[in-house]
């Protein structure tokens, strides 16, 4: 078993990673948490999937209720997340409660701001079950719900008491999800990891792949651990994680969360905003053609649809990396070594 523990001020907690563990589970949560209620929160899709076997697991040692939602970024809402609460209230669920974020990204996501803000404040762990969820969303505290404007405009910075994650899981993961995840696995490589990036290019096919899905985890983990650990609120380097999120955000908020995965979008941002920067000068020379080619590989899109610049510009006028009249933005000087980069908000037409 990976355990990698992430050391912040006021909290550590540890990330645990083996083929299987969803099998014991249960032994592991009765480890420190007894005589308390659980409130499991997942979707449709997981439900169908492992419902029962999750269930199977808290059953005899606590009392334990399923929350399921609709699957999709579309739950992500300020209307999903009443039906939680109120949910949780009828549980008559307390402080003293456990809730456990069963799922893919989505859930991570409004299950962790649901416990950071109901009662102020209810203990939670996340059991992610997509590969982007086991690579990035159940680590590091950033929870959130989106707004009609934008993606995650509503959120907080409230961490997993722990995070349990089994990579046999996504054997059931439809394909597209996959690459959908291996968009942010490819983002770690372009920020931090050359050799990763490396590697991922050489796989000759999925089996090799998920011959090597545990190391790939426990590599994306510990990057992640490394940027939240020296900066957990996202003033400085931890925007790294944000590489394509500025013009991906946008493309995802533009067709409404229907037409391209969070994944697939940001695929589209890292594309885009390397090719501005190596013609402008910035980027070394052939990082851009590195990308597409990683990107064809991993079936994800790359090239910018048609869309409405202004609405473009509007929305990332609301980016949370934005400081008063300026902007700060992600490039790479070249694979593997990403950089911030102070604009002036009217520049930004430049990069995207
Ligand atoms: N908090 C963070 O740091 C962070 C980081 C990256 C992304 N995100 C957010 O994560 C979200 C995207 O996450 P996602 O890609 O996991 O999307 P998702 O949660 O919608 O899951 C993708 C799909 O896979 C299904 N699924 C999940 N696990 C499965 C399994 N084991 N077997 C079968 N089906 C399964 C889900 O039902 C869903 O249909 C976005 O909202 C994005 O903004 C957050
Ligand atoms: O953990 C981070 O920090 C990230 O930026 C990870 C991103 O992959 C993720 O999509 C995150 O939710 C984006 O955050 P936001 O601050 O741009 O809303
Ligand atoms: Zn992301």
């Amino acid at each position: 078993m990976y355990e990698i523990k992430i050391n912040l001020a006021h909290k550590s907690y540890s990330i645990f990673i083996k083929n299987g563990l969803i099998d014991y589970i249960g032994k592991e949560i009765k480890k420190n948490y007894k005589n308390k209620k659980i409130a499991v929160i997942t979707d449709i899709n997981v439900e169908k999937f492992y419902g029962e076997k999750i269930m199977q697991q808290f059953k005899n040692d606590f009392e334990v209720k399923m929350i399921t939602v609709k699957p999709g970024e579309k739950s992500k809402s300020l209307d999903t997340l009443e039906y939680l609460y109120n949910e949780l209230l009828d549980f008559e669920i307390t402080r003293g409660d456990l809730i456990i974020a069963f799922g893919g990204g989505v859930i991570g996501d409004i299950t962790g701001f649901a416990a950071a803000t109901l009662l102020r404040g209810i203990p939670f762990i996340q059991i992610p079950t997509s590969l982007l969820a086991q690579i990035d969303s159940s680590v590091g505290g950033k929870v959130a719900v989106n707004l009609s404007r934008g993606k995650n405009l509503v959120g907080n910075f409230y961490h997993p008491e722990a995070v349990f994650i089994d990579p046999i899981l996504l054997r059931t993961l439809d394909k597209r999800f996959l690459y959908d995840g291996m968009a942010e696995v490819i983002k770690y490589g372009c920020i931090r990891d050359e050799k990763l990036f490396k590697s991922l290019l050489e796989y000759e096919n999925e089996h090799e792949l998920f011959n090597n899905i545990e190391e790939i985890i426990f590599r994306c983990c510990s990057i992640k651990k490394e940027i939240v650990e020296k900066d957990e609120k996202d003033t400085g380097e931890r925007m790294l994680l944000n590489f394509g999120h500025t013009l991906g955000h946008a493309v995802e908020k533009y067709y409404n969360y229907e037409k391209y995965t969070h994944g697939e979008a940001v695929a589209i941002g890292m594309y885009n905003i390397t090719k501005r920067s190596e013609d402008m000068g910035i980027t070394e020379i052939g990082t851009v053609s590195l990308i597409k080619e990683i990107l064809k590989k991993y079936n994800l899109p790359y090239e910018l649809p048609n869309m409405d610049k202004s609405n473009n510009i509007k929305t990332i006028g609301l980016d949370k990396k934005n400081k008063g009249s300026y902007m700060n933005i992600v490039l790479l000087k070249k694979i593997g070594n990403g950089f911030i980069k102070k604009i002036k908000r009217e520049d930004i037409e430049k990069y995207i």
